[in-house]
């Protein structure tokens, strides 16, 4: 069956799924994850006036917290200049009234307007202070900015470095983590709106202090014409993340599609399985429901936003009519009315401020309470200290009835595996995919602890020692490689952290890993730049990148070198030389070789069989062929495929 797309190509028809009229589009993109940076959104759209007021002392507590641990003498600069700056509002306003007392006052011209100068030189002064005063605490607040983000993600990476292994084999704790990098920006944001909240708070009190010393009478009529427009404020505020946490799935599904068509890792699929009129099918759909979506809250934005300004101007009026009330009736005088008017404007300032605020300082409260909170509860993850005996060289390697078993997993990945491997041995870890080969070497390499039995290193458990002396004596190939972002020179060096990167032992590293040639060839040598995400970054092929952390894995020459299928992606010719070179290690240091290329393992020392976790068979590959098991039956197998007769043509 063939299908046409709107570019005019005909197609046989796939089992992608099409689109079919009316059905909604969320059917076939898969539920998505709660998105972990719109924890705070989402409790903001969920929580009503009060249970932010609730909860404001104990974010703005935390924060002024945080702030002072950051840096102490910034924060209580930054503190005291706003107090200073409320202050100085307050005297500016105060010396506003007088200056008007003395120009409504009778009598010529010259002499009110030489009367109030002195009142006219306070306000200056005080107006000059609150600058001044405004741009320390700028300075304050920019400046403890970085000193604030150090503490927090420092914090972070010391201990998303330091855990377990397994921690990161629960769902929960790798969502928690996500969480927690998320509440690490929201820290600064939460100290500045804190700050900012504070500064709007003591302006506001500035105020209201001042109006009462000018005329008690005054105070209800700012409120009249605070309130409301602060809580109409409040609300949109609301509102506004009610609708964005509503469009956040759409948002995100439109994310993906975008990811799926403009990427460069997704283009070659797209265009081989042909998906374009696919994803195009969906994004029109999702688009179609996106605008109309946006339209909507086009029209909710504008007529909250409308209610808020027809409050806030119906009061203002209130009070200017209140003020007209008071000043026929003799009550106050001109010059207070006016101040009053002044401070309403400023009071309304002041609000807009707090209220803006308090939104961010509840949704990056909550977002800084996920970072706290994966910190106290990462303390269960951390490591034992080690019981610091010093690593000698390996003589012998016992594994006892060892098992593992990984979280939500019915049958273990290791059960009661026991071997043992002399040192200058080359042995071979072999078995079906799952068979718990690398579950092993981890726990070997110390990298796991086994959940049952134990692994002792000349006799003794792997959790006495020193962990950095046994890191320095282990070396690991991992099979599931990670692509450093760095130079192919260091991509080696990070073999051996600790020790200064030597450009000679770098070389013969790769020489011994068939990496050299590959690597000078590269366009700035050793020193090009593996990733694509730098100036002229390098991609390399798989099996380039095998090479490379081959070498990284001979770098050190380390007692115990574990390579988990170090071959996979090598061409025939460079299989052949990396196993040369870890034979050359045989009687100096001993070598665990994880692979299902069965000929590679022929001259291993010793040959363990692994079959759903559990140790079947060992011996050297003659004495497994004889005995005709499960080894004899794989190599039998692999070997007919290099036969005459056998292809799959
Ligand atoms: N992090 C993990 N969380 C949960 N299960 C895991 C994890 N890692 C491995 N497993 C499971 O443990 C079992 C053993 O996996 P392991 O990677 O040790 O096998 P392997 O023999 O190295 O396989 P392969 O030859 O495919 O590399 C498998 O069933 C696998 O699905």
């Amino acid at each position: 069956m063939t299908v046409s797309g709107t570019d005019g190509t005909t197609r046989r028809a796939s089992a992608v799924p099409r689109q079919t009229a009316g059905s909604p589009v969320e059917s076939v993109l898969p539920e998505l994850r709660a998105l972990s940076w719109e924890t705070g959104i989402r409790a903001r759209a969920d929580a009503g006036l009060l249970s932010v007021f609730a909860e404001l002392p104990r974010l703005v507590g935390k924060a002024l917290g945080i702030s002072w641990r950051a840096d102490r003498v910034r924060t209580s600069v930054a503190a005291v200049a706003t107090v200073g700056a409320g202050v100085m509002a307050a005297f500016g306003l105060l010396a506003t009234q007088r200056v008007l007392v003395e120009l409504f006052a009778g009598g010529p011209t010259p002499h009110r307007v030489t009367a109030a100068l002195p009142a006219l030189g306070v306000l200056t002064v005080a107006t000059g202070i609150r600058a001044g005063v405004g741009i320390t605490i700028g300075y304050a607040q920019n400046t403890l900015a970085p000193r604030v983000s150090r503490e927090v993600e420092r914090g972070l990476f010391e201990v998303t470095t330091k855990v377990r292994l397994d921690a990161f084999d629960e769902d929960a704790f790798a969502d928690d983590m996500e969480r927690a990098s998320r509440g690490t920006d929201s820290a600064i944001d939460l100290v500045q709106g804190a700050m900012n909240l504070f500064a709007g708070l003591v302006s506001l009190l500035a105020v209201t202090v001042a109006v009462i010393v000018i005329h008690p009478l005054l105070l209800p009529a700012l409120l009249v014409a605070t309130v409301p427009n602060a809580w109409a404020s409040l609300r949109a505020g609301h509102q506004r993340y009610q609708t964005y946490t509503a469009g956040s799935v759409r948002r995100r599904r439109l994310w993906i599609l975008h990811q799926l068509m403009a990427e460069r890792v997704s283009a070659p699929e797209l265009r081989s399985y042909g998906l374009r009129q696919f994803l195009l099918d969906q994004y029109d759909r999702v688009m179609r429901v996106e605008t109309d979506i946006q339209i909507a809250l086009a029209r909710r934005v504008t007529t909250t936003t409308s209610i808020g300004s027809v409050i806030g101007g119906l009061a203002t009026g209130v009070v200017y009519g209140l003020l007209g009330v008071l000043l026929l009736d003799g009550q106050i005088p001109l010059s207070a009315a006016a101040t009053c008017v002044i401070a309403v404007q400023t009071a309304q300032r002041a609000l807009s401020t707090v209220t803006f605020q308090i939104d961010r300082i509840y949704t990056d409260g909550q977002h800084f309470g996920d970072y706290t909170g994966f910190m106290a509860r990462a303390v269960d993850y951390l490591p034992d200290a080690g019981g610091g005996v010093a690593v000698a060289p390996l003589r012998e390697l016992a594994v006892r009835g060892v098992g593992l078993s990984y979280p939500d997993r019915d049958t273990p990945a290791v059960n009661d595996v026991t071997l043992t491997i002399q040192s200058g041995q080359t042995v071979a870890f072999v078995g079906e995919n799952g068979s718990g080969k690398s579950t092993l070497a981890a726990m070997i390499a110390a990298l796991r602890a086994p959940s049952r039995g134990s692994i002792e290193w000349n006799g003794q458990q792997l959790a006495e020692y020193d962990p950095a002396g046994l890191r320095a004596r282990i070396a690991v190939v991992t099979q599931d490689y990670h692509k450093w972002p760095f130079t192919a020179a260091t991509n080696i060096a990070i073999g051996d952290a600790e020790a200064t990167p030597q450009q000679e032992r770098i070389e013969r590293a790769a020489e011994r890993a068939v990496a050299h040639e590959m690597i000078r060839d590269l366009p700035h040598g050793y020193e090009t730049l593996l990733d694509r995400t730098f100036a002229k970054g390098q991609d390399l092929s798989g099996g380039q990148w095998q090479r490379i952390t081959a070498a990284r894995g001979f770098l050190r020459d380390a007692d115990l070198l574990i390579m988990d299928e170090p071959s996979s992606a090598l061409d025939a010719r460079a299989e052949d030389a990396l196993f040369q070179a870890i034979r050359d290690r045989r009687g100096r240091a001993t070598t665990i070789l994880i692979t299902h290329r069965l000929a590679n393992v022929r001259h291993a020392d010793r040959i363990f069989v692994l079959h759903n976790g559990a140790l079947i068979e060992s011996g050297t590959h003659d004495e497994l062929m004889t005995t005709a098991g499960r080894y004899a039956e794989l190599f039998a197998l692999q070997a007919a495929g290099y036969q005459s007769g056998r292809s799959c043509a």
